[in-house]
């Protein structure tokens, strides 16, 4: 299969990014090395990977007609999903009709299971039988608060489309009932509606195993150790240690719900760790936030290894390059980023950043990521949170 033809030619190699944020930027940049025509859309304009591709387009993810259109117009090879918020039956219909001339990464199947919590929850819990946490979805408040009693507390409540914590609340008390409700309708990536309630997993660590299937099987990355606050990643790092029978569980749960899931491409498995004993919580099918760190622990980051996989080329190996950090950038308030002392951050051996180029900021958003190597994990980890703390993000008007 892999032909590879020349980008702004009637012989291009064309793929299509629905979603253009950081992590599709770098995407981006590895399928330009391959000289692949790069299409980037996003609800947005100007968003990263927009920046680094041969067009652009801004519409609303979320509706079909608009992504139909898209396709149309575009005629992509591969349509390669970057956020959950798209209309996923619309690409399952045109992944259908195109019968083998446009495929959708991994699968478009994949991409609707894994839009919202729920289809991929019940796929790994009840068709799988992998271990989660206890759950339930509901769609009214009254239904809410009884399966708020029902799970116990604490609880986790997110709405079933969202992702970087967005409308994700931890329930403590009883206090806190209602206000979760109540962000969880506001907070998410496609407005009010149905809810998921989680019964709190106490792990030891949670990481993600990121999770390659292409042309010559399935391989994994090491696991990635990570750090989330409010539900969103602020610091993630590889090699996380873990007892040889967690990680063999983590790649068998791994291994299940990729299978299932089928097609080409990086997966980051997200799992809860306690002792031996290994949770599945929820799948990207897509190059992972917290995979971040791979873009300098790895001859392969990430990216690369999806844009290999998704091209159908092979991957004959992984190489580990030693213990390896990364620190997001948060920006918080309003405006246009600007970075000072951006130097600072790169003043010693092994570190490195990225600066997104996200346009404006409203709220708090992620705008950068830096990047370090060290004698070990917790050396890698104090050394790119100080390289992110040496950078002074100022919003301007
Ligand atoms: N049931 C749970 N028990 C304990 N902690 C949880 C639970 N659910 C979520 N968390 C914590 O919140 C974090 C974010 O949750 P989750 O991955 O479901 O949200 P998300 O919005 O999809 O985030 P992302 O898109 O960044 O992966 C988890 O990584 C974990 O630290
Ligand atoms: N946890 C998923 C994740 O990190 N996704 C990454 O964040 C972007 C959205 O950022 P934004 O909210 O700042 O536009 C997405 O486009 C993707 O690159
Ligand atoms: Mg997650």
């Amino acid at each position: 299969m892999p032909t590879i033809g020349t980008p702004l030619s009637p012989h291009a190699t064309r793929v299509l990014l629905l979603g253009s944020g950081e992590l599709g930027k770098e995407v981006a940049l590895e399928l330009q090395r391959f000289g692949v025509e790069v299409i980037a859309a996003d609800r947005y304009a100007d968003a990263p990977a927009m920046q680094v591709a041969h067009r652009s387009h801004v519409l609303d993810m979320l509706d079909g007609a608009a992504v139909r259109a898209l396709i149309e117009r575009e005629r992509p090879h591969i349509v390669v999903p970057e956020i959950e918020a798209i209309s996923t039956p619309t690409l399952i219909e045109i992944e259908t009709e195109a019968k083998g001339s446009l495929r959708v990464i991994p699968t478009a199947r994949a991409a609707r299971l894994t839009m919202d919590r729920e289809g991929i929850r019940r796929l790994a819990a009840e068709t799988l039988g992998l271990p989660t946490s206890p759950y339930r979805f509901v769609d009214t408040l009254a239904d809410y608060r009884d399966a708020v009693q029902a799970v116990g507390l604490p609880c986790v409540v997110k709405p079933v489309m969202s992702s970087s914590g967005k409308g994700q609340s931890l329930v403590r008390t009883q206090a806190d009932i209602d206000a979760a409700w109540d962000y969880a309708q506001t907070g998410g990536r496609a407005g009010a509606g149905r809810v998921i309630v989680e019964g709190f997993v106490d792990f030891d660590y949670e990481i993600t195993l990121l999770t390659v299937r292409h042309a010559g099987g399935t391989s994994f990355c090491d696991p990635i150790g990570h750090l989330q606050r409010d539900g969103d990643y602020r610091e993630s790092w590889q090699p996380q240690p873990m007892s040889p029978k967690a990680l063999e569980r983590s790649q068998q749960i791994a291994k299940a719900v990729t299978d299932d899931l089928g097609g080409w491409g990086v997966f980051g498995v997200e799992l809860f760790i306690r002792g031996d004993e290994v949770w599945f919580s929820e799948v990207s099918p897509r190059p992972h936030d917290t995979g971040l760190v791979t873009l300098l622990s790895q001859d392969l980051p990430q990216f690369a290894l999806h844009a290999r996989a998704i091209l159908g080329l092979p991957i004959p190996v992984i190489r580990q390059l030693g213990p390896t950090a990364s620190c997001a950038m948060l920006a918080q308030g309003h405006g246009v980023p600007v970075f000072d002392n951006v130097e600072g951050a790169l003043r010693e051996p092994d570190t490195a950043l990225r600066l997104f180029g996200k346009p404006r900021v409203e709220g708090h958003r992620r705008v950068g990521v830096t990047l370090a190597r060290g004698t070990d994990i917790d050396d890698a980890r104090a050394r790119a949170r100080d390289a992110a703390a040496a950078i002074t993000i100022r919003l301007e008007p």
